[in-house]
């Protein structure tokens, strides 16, 4: 059984020391990823939802020692492709909620297959968006329990880019999903539950209206089907503070107002938390290359960029920085944008960042990157992906190697 622990971890309470370690010995830049972290988050929720079924959403960290450490707990896996559902099997989760958005066809001969044929017991749901996706399914003949994912009309989130439950991409129409229910069950298909996400990144008081109005509305939906369900599903999304200043969620308070919000139930509900596991358990160390000087600001070139940590190019995200350097206190602070070694305009991580006295060498730490860090790496610009380093009390060890050079044009074929 995992215990609790703070409400949230932050950037300044990571041991410098046994960073800087991890850089020497491993380059940079490096992902680590804090185990007992992940526990902990795992047992703060637990704590608030003992009612509810959790999921951990793999699609926030699929590193195999994450999800191992995850699946240890007993919680079960959303997954929202083949390749993290089979991530998923594979790290030891037994209970699998496979929540497709416009599957590939490749993706549910996959599933299917694995449906059909299991490695060992598990309790698998494919959750359908779209008529068609059930009845690609029915095409290669599986038979097993079903969910739909509702459009519920009402979303939320940090970004209008992760703002999911009023965007007509994801889910079946609210006033369509009767039809599609007695379709499925009146073509003799296992109808399980319900299920909808309002968005990631719920942390704001209006965010959290919106959460409760999703609920409401979900509830309702769920009285009147004329169906037995065995769960709905709320979705993800519980956000975490990504700036100092900012404050967590008092998650007992969002369970309860969830709990609340649904009203009478004959379902069990569930969530599907990504980052709110995995985010304050990571951070992403980078090294300083250059230190200029600018009429602007001072510009610290780091070797982590856009490729590394997506989050700020593409959701003017905040992220903390911090210098490991042993000597912060001795130097006089300067104003600085952190930017990495893209051809981007876009490939900052920082802006208007106070920061003791850069120097060429210096290792920089920056906060909350195990959700949605390493998961959005990519080789643009020719840029190999980093490493990552699981932690776990005091040991330390590789759990994904830095990618090198030739590895880059492994996939070509020489014409
Ligand atoms: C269907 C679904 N469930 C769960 C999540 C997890 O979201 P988060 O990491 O914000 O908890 C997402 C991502 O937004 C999602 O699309
Ligand atoms: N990638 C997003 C979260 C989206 C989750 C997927 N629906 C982020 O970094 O905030």
């Amino acid at each position: 059984m995992t215990t609790e622990g703070p409400p949230i971890r932050r950037l300044a309470d990571w041991d410098a020391a046994t960073l800087r370690d991890l850089a020497d010995g491993h380059g940079t830049p490096l992902y680590v990823l804090d185990q007992r972290r992940v526990r902990e988050n795992v047992a703060n929720l637990r704590a608030a939802f003992h009612e509810e079924s959790i999921s951990y959403a793999v699609k926030a960290n699929t590193v195999r020692a994450t999800l191992e450490t995850i699946a240890e707990t007993g919680i079960g896996a959303e997954c929202a492709s083949a390749g993290e559902l089979q991530r998923a099997v594979d790290a030891g989760f037994d209970r699998l909620r496979y929540t497709a958005v416009n599957p590939p066809a490749g993706d549910l001969d996959h599933v299917v297959d694995l449906a059909a044929d299991p490695p060992r017991d598990l309790d698998l749901v494919i959750t359908v968006g779209a008529a068609d996706a059930f009845e690609a399914l029915a095409e290669r003949g599986y038979d097993g329990p079903l969910a739909i994912r509702v459009n519920p009309g009402v979303g939320a989130g940090h970004h209008a880019k992760v703002t999911t439950g009023d965007a007509p991409k994801f889910g079946v129409p609210y006033d369509r999903v009767s039809e599609l229910a007695s379709e499925i069950v009146s073509r003799g298909f296992d109808l399980v539950g319900l299920h909808a996400h309002a968005g990631s990144g719920i942390h704001e008081a209006s965010d959290l209206a919106a959460h409760r109005e999703l609920v409401s509305r979900m509830g309702e939906l769920a009285r009147e089907l004329d169906h037995d369900l065995d769960f709905l599903n709320v979705g993800g999304g519980l956000g975490i503070p990504y700036r100092p200043t900012d404050e967590p969620l008092d998650l007992d308070s969002v369970a309860a107002a969830t709990r609340e919000a649904v009203g009478e139930l004959d379902a069990r509900l569930g969530i599907e938390p990504g980052r709110y596991v995995v985010a304050d358990a990571g951070v992403l160390l980078t090294t300083v290359n250059t230190v200029k000087p600018t009429p602007e600001t001072t510009v610290v070139g780091v070797d982590a960029g856009m490729t590394t940590l997506l989050r700020p190019a593409m959701y003017d995200a905040y992220h903390e920085i911090r210098t490991l350097a042993p000597d912060a206190d001795e130097r006089e602070s300067v104003t600085a944008t952190v930017a990495g070694p893209i051809c981007e305009t876009a490939d900052v991580l920082g802006r208007g960042r106070e920061l003791p006295g850069p120097e060429r060498g210096d290792v920089l730490t920056i906060g909350n990157a195990g959700a949605y860090g390493y998961e959005m790496a990519s080789n643009y610009n020719s840029r190999p992906r980093p490493a990552v380093v699981s932690l776990d009390g005091g040991e330390s060890r590789l759990a994904v190697e830095r990618e090198t050079l030739s590895e880059l044009t492994r996939l070509e074929i020489e014409q």
